[in-house]
């Protein structure tokens, strides 16, 4: 018996660009989560979450409107955040991103992740699959988490838009990494959101 989480990134949201924080799905977007939902229609989920941000939810309806039995709730531990704050093991080459972060939004977001962890890293009886649906950042603190990396590691995990990244637990074992942004359901041309061109 296994319990399976597939962390999936939110679909390419249409003002990105321009630099707004949020935002219904680009057509690119639309596309991302309608091949993931072509992806994840076999998988008998017991629960799908997502961000409270619109670019989740419109994701996770789009998975969710193929499985009539399956209703995607929001939920704010999914919530896009910055993990942690500059600490003295964190690479000198991380600064400058924390000079637009405030000391207000580190607290949220280390407890807004103690609290997610808490939340979903819990052996659930049975076989178990759940689906989150949420931000590049949360992803990451739950993939460092599962491989117990030291905190400042988070930054170095980068998941395209509509990536899947797959843990499990099984009875008595610890939390593994099945998979990490795995993007075999994306063509090219949709492989978007990763810091720099992914290399092949
Ligand atoms: O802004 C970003 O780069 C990330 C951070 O988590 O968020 P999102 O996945 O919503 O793009």
């Amino acid at each position: 018996m296994t319990h399976y989480i597939y962390l999936v990134r939110h679909g390419e949201h249409q003002d990105a660009e321009h630099g707004l924080a949020d935002g219904p799905l680009s057509p690119r977007g639309r596309r991302q989560a309608a091949l993931l939902a072509d992806r994840m229609s076999g998988v008998p989920f017991d629960a799908v979450w997502h961000s409270p941000l619109e670019r989740a939810s419109q994701t996770a309806h789009a998975v969710a409107d193929r499985m009539p039995s399956v209703n995607p709730e929001p939920s704010a531990l999914l919530f896009d955040c910055v993990p942690t704050g500059m600490t003295p093991e964190t690479p000198a080459a991380f600064e400058p991103f924390f000079g637009g972060v405030t000391d207000a939004e580190i607290e949220a977001g280390r407890a807004q992740m103690g609290d997610a962890v808490s939340e979903f890293l819990v052996r659930r009886p049975g076989e178990v699959h759940e689906l989150l649906i949420t931000h590049n950042f949360v992803i990451a603190w739950f993939v460092r988490e599962v491989l117990q990396a030291p905190e400042w590691r988070w930054m170095t995990l980068n998941q395209a838009h509509c990536g899947l990244t797959v843990i499990a637990q099984k009875q008595g074992r610890p939390w593994t990494l099945v998979s990490h942004n795995d993007m075999a359901h994306l063509p090219v041309e949709l492989r978007t959101g990763l810091p720099e061109a992914y290399p092949v």
